[in-house]
């Protein structure tokens, strides 16, 4: 005992340690009468405080530079609540300090902020055991209960792996070909709408996030979107339930400040936002799993993750299958991480193209005679194309920061990781390190990915994270983003209007997703009456 307070007292501030408490006689009269619950309020307080600077000692021997915690800014927290936060502070802290990897704690758990490759790698990849997670349990964040066995969010490493396991052979090549075929015709509807704005402008957001969204939910779930303009999409109820979900406002946080929470309002079935959106899309995929299919349905992740169901009682011991809570949960991960990121990336592809004529008459001879077919869709078919849809993952990354969160004390590269510590990875800075990019490495370049065909494999560059826990539908991604840009570059010829100034800039949302300072507009103009 004597020894653990005397390591505890090393490790508090000296001040603190120097306190001795005053004899009874010693104490003001006005602080003995004062009332029990002032007394009770300000004990509290000085034990939580010294609770909390005891805490903010955790990584003083971890040998990596840390930055202060403060009271006011929740340790540091304050980046997470402000756009473009996360970025300036990985600015101030790394880029301009001329280090790789620093320290601080978010609200009390110790987090490492790196761009190190060597720390990345050992991280995500050879030591994913201790670090298979992205964040502690942390329940459905208050969005509802059918929303708790998320792939991105589950904690547990037996039900994430069987889980992946089982939804992996959805992407494969074999079932995106199949498809393939969905989208194609989904394409065939976005180019008519496209078509009856006779180049009227419009938010190119708006025709990217149409066809993404409209894509997954006729190729994941048999859903068409109906809608006779396409200017329209945004007023569309898929479209307002999706924003609904992911512009959650600030009530998302209690999730992450108080632990259990989360869980607390899932097992009390309370919902915190987005309820309308919730209860129609778990309806829909209720009601859908209750529907028998035919083999011949392409509704292609709902019909071969049905084949999978099994019990609550099989999954405790199972290693493959899924239950129909299960079954639910994923189909909503996968819309919602598979809609707004490839539209985001393409929409940045569309604008870089659209400010640079001589790259974009490049993309129409490349692209006029290729066939979509799915053998089609690769760097050696489209050079162009798919360095132009690298470049945009490099700099305009769908996804801010990668997340891992220690389960168990481990020592990597000399750093003593304890359970509950975190990783972050800012991935705006790694790929604009000038170190790792060269000195163009701000520069919209895609000349790079076509002078070294084997950059994207580089340690760093990670717009789809990195290791086992990476992303899952990076292949349906890219196979979205090359065959949607392939059949618009084919049809159209893309112009700003005259009244519009082309100055769109990236910012990062505190979702640490990504929008344009300011909207993009573009007319899209038909090749076959240009000719
Ligand atoms: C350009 C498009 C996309 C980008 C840039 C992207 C990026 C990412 C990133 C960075 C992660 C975290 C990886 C990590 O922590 O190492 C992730 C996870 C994930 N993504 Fe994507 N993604 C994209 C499209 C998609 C699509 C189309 C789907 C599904 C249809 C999808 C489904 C998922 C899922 C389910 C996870 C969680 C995986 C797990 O925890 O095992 N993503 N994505």
């Amino acid at each position: 005992m004597a020894d653990i307070l005397s390591e505890i007292r090393g490790k508090i501030p000296k001040a603190l340690a120097a306190f001795q408490i005053p004899a009874y006689s010693e104490i003001p009269e006005k602080l003995t009468n004062t009332p029990l619950w002032v007394k009770i309020s300000l004990g509290t307080s000085v034990v939580t405080y010294a609770y909390v600077r005891y805490k903010w000692t955790a990584m003083n021997e971890w040998g990596v530079p840390m930055l202060t915690p403060s009271l006011l800014s929740f340790g540091t927290c304050g980046h997470y609540a402000t756009d473009n936060g996360f970025n300036e502070l990985a600015d101030r802290e790394l880029k301009d300090k001329n280090r790789k990897t620093v320290g601080y704690y978010r609200l009390t758990s110790p987090v490492v902020l790196t761009i190190d490759t060597e720390l990345i790698n050992a991280v995500f990849t050879t030591h994913f055991s201790s670090f298979s997670a992205r964040q502690p349990e942390m329940g459905s964040f208050g969005v509802g209960k059918d929303m708790i066995h998320t792939l991105d969010i589950l904690t547990c490493p037996k039900q994430w792996k069987r889980i992946r396991q089982s939804i992996s052979p959805s992407f494969s090549n074999v079932q995106l070909e199949k498809m393939m075929g969905i989208t194609k015709s989904r394409l065939d509807v976005l180019c008519e709408q496209i078509k009856n704005l006779n180049g009227d402008k419009i938010n190119v957001k708006g025709v990217t996030g149409k066809y993404t969204m409209d894509a997954f939910l006729a190729g994941a779930m048999g859903i068409e979107m109906e809608l006779d303009d396409i200017r329209d999409f945004t007023k569309s109820k898929e479209y307002t339930y999706f924003n609904d979900i992911f512009n959650p406002g600030p009530q998302v946080f209690l999730s992450v400040l108080i632990p259990h929470f989360g869980d607390l309002l899932d097992s009390l079935d309370i919902k915190i936002y987005a309820g309308d959106a919730y209860r129609w899309f778990s309806g829909y995929c209720r009601s859908l799993l209750g529907v028998e299919t035919p083999e011949t349905d392409q509704r292609n992740f709902l019909s071969s993750f049905k084949k999978l169901r099994i019990s609550d009682k099989e999954a405790k011991t199972a290693t493959k299958g899924l239950t129909d809570d299960e079954i639910i949960s994923q189909i909503f991960v996968l819309f919602a991480a598979g809609y707004e990121t490839t539209a985001t990336a393409m929409q940045w592809a569309l604008y870089e193209i659209c400010k640079n004529p001589q790259l974009q008459n490049e993309l129409y001879e490349e692209v006029k005679n290729v066939e979509e077919s799915f053998d089609n869709l690769n760097a050696q078919k489209l050079p162009l194309l798919c360095a132009v849809i690298n470049e945009v993952l490099r700099l305009y990354a769908p996804s801010g920061v990668h997340l891992r969160y220690c389960n168990e004390d481990v020592v990597i590269n000399g750093i003593p990781f304890t359970k509950g510590s975190n990783v972050e990875v800012p991935v705006d800075l790694l790929h604009e390190s000038e170190e790792y990019w060269g000195a163009d490495a701000l520069e919209f370049r895609p000349a790079r990915w076509v002078e070294n065909p084997e950059l994207y494999k580089a340690n760093f560059f990670l717009p789809f994270g990195a290791g086992p826990r990476n992303c899952v539908g990076m292949r349906f991604a890219n196979m979205q983003a090359r065959l949607g840009l392939l059949r618009i570059l084919k049809t159209f010829r893309l112009e700003f209007p005259k009244d519009c100034v082309a100055n769109a800039k990236r910012t990062r949302l505190t979702t640490f997703l990504i929008g344009p300072t300011e909207e993009i507009m573009v007319s899209f103009l038909p090749h076959e009456y240009i000719h």
